[in-house]
C-alpha cells in the first residue's frame, strides 16, 4: 500500500481527542456545547466528550452541522477555492426549553482534519453570524461567546482560508497532530480494518 498516504488508527484518533481535551479544559475551560461538522467530525466529537467533562458532570450537548466540499464549477479556474455547501445545520429539538441558542456559550467546533481550511472558516464565520443575528432578534447580549476549534488533524500547506481569531472571543483554535500535505486515511473510511490498523501501527499512528 501507498506511504503516500497517512494511516491513522482509531486509537491514535482516540488519544489525540484525550489529549486534546486536557489542553481544551485547561486553556479555554469546559464548552458547553460540542458542534461536530459532519461526517468526519462524528466520530472525534463523540470521543473527546468524553474526556471533557468530570464524572457525575452532566454531558455535553452535541449539535451536528453538515457541511460538504463542492467543486466551484463556476468560476472557470480550478485556482479558486471550492465552495461549502450546507446539508445540516442546528436544530436545538426537543432541548429547546434548557439549550435555545449558542448565546453565550463556550462552544468547541470539531473536525477531523483541516486541509484547506475553507470548512472552518465558513462553520466558525456562520456559526458566529448567527449568534449575533440571534442575540440581536432577542436584545441579548453575546459578548461571552466563545468560539474554540479542534481538529484531529491540520495539514501542513498552504490555507485557502483563514480562521478569524477576532470571532472566537479567547476560544482556541487546536490540532491533535500536524501532518504533511498527504492524503490521510482514517479508520471508519477503511474496507479492512485489520491492514489499516497494521500500517498505522507501522507508521507510528497507533
Ligand atoms: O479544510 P477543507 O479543505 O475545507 O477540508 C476539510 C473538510 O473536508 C472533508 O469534508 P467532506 O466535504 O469531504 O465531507 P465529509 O466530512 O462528509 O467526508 C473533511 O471532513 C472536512 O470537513
Amino acid at each position: 500500500m501507498s506511504q503516500d498516504k497517512i494511516y491513522i488508527s482509531y486509537d491514535c484518533v482516540h488519544k489525540l481527542c484525550q489529549k486534546a481535551a486536557d489542553q481544551i479544559l485547561s486553556t479555554v475551560g469546559k464548552p458547553d456545547v460540542i458542534v461536530a461538522i459532519g461526517g468526519g467530525g462524528f466520530i472525534p466529537s463523540r470521543i473527546i466528550r468524553t474526556f471533557l467533562r468530570h464524572q457525575g458532570e452532566k454531558n455535553i450537548p452535541i449539535q451536528a452541522i453538515g457541511l460538504s466540499l463542492y467543486e466551484d464549477l463556476g468560476t472557470g479556474s480550478d485556482s479558486i477555492g471550492k465552495e461549502v455547501i450546507r446539508t445540516q445545520w442546528l436544530d436545538f429539538g426537543a432541548l429547546a426549553q434548557h439549550f435555545d441558542s449558542l448565546i453565550g456559550k463556550n462552544i468547541l467546533i470539531v473536525d477531523e482534519v483541516d486541509d484547506t481550511r475553507t470548512t472552518l472558516h465558513y462553520a466558525l464565520t456562520e456559526l458566529y453570524n448567527d449568534v449575533k443575528e440571534n442575540a440581536e432578534k432577542l436584545g441579548k447580549d453575546m459578548g461571552n461567546t466563545k468560539f474554540s476549534i479542534f481538529v484531529v488533524n491540520n495539514k501542513l500547506k498552504e490555507k485557502r482560508a483563514e480562521i478569524d481569531e477576532s470571532l472566537m472571543n479567547g476560544g482556541m483554535y487546536l490540532s491533535g497532530e500536524d501532518v504533511p500535505d498527504k492524503w490521510i486515511a482514517y479508520p471508519w473510511e477503511s474496507s479492512d480494518i485489520d491492514t489499516h490498523t497494521k500500517l498505522a501501527k507501522e507508521q507510528g499512528n497507533n
